[in-house]
């Protein structure tokens, strides 16, 4: 097992960021987030994300409650259970913070068709909620997708950065220490499950990280209007 990992004592998690910066890098660092972080971004682009993560956000709910669900099942440790709650609660918050902001930008959010990229996005979170699919892939790629953000909208708090002060929320809702904090939990939860699992959960947990990263990219492509 341990030859399989590319260094040391560096997890599971930390390697495959490693071993797949590009597509990484490429789903982190946008030219949408570094539009925000310069303010060159275009306002009718932020709007359009507004609404369409708002789908995705209402997506994300079951996602977690099925990600909690196999906590309660299959986890052998008790803090697992406390942590994804907490990012249960959080995503109740989120939801308000999204129909808040929807208003403050005259976006609306009834009746929003969903676009192909937030489309594909849902349906691969569906396809993660089965129950055959194991605790440690799930918790993987809940991992990547906050993770995403954090590392996305942290660039845009940077002391160097330029982020219009109307956007500033937004950025620090998923780009703050503690939300950082946060996946930094996410991440050793994953580490734990799959220093036990055998090679074909491994394998499928980084195929979904992989497609985590994708999904992001195509996600703020959509965003832009592409
Ligand atoms: C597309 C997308 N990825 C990740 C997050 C983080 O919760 C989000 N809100 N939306």
């Amino acid at each position: 097992m341990e030859s399989r990992r590319s260094s040391g004592d560096m997890g599971r998690i930390a390697s495959w960021v490693k071993s797949h910066r590009p597509m990484y890098d490429r789903a982190t660092q946008h030219p949408f987030v570094v539009g925000i972080s310069d303010g060159s971004v275009d306002l009718s682009a932020f709007k359009r994300w507004l609404a369409q993560d708002y789908i995705f956000v209402k997506e994300f709910v079951p996602f977690l409650a099925s990600v909690l669900l196999k906590a309660w099942k299959h986890s052998d440790d008790e803090s697992d259970m406390e942590i994804l709650l907490g990012g249960m609660a959080s995503l109740s918050d989120e939801l308000a913070w999204f129909r808040k902001e929807a208003s403050k930008w005259d976006v609306k959010l009834v009746g929003i068709v969903p676009q192909k990229a937030n489309l594909e996005y849902c349906r691969f979170l569906q396809s993660l909620m089965l129950p055959e699919v194991d605790y440690a892939v799930a918790i993987t790629a809940f991992w990547a997708i906050e993770t995403v953000y954090q590392e996305s909208f942290s660039l845009c708090l940077d002391s160097s950065s330029k982020t219009p002060e109307e956007l500033m929320e937004t950025c620090q809702r998923w780009g703050s220490a503690n939300f950082g904090h946060y996946c930094r939990s996410l991440q050793k939860i994953a580490d734990r499950c799959l220093e036990k699992a055998s090679s074909d959960i491994i394998r499928k947990a980084e195929e979904a990280f992989v497609c985590v990263l994708e999904h992001e990219f195509n996600f703020w492509n959509m965003s832009c209007g592409e």
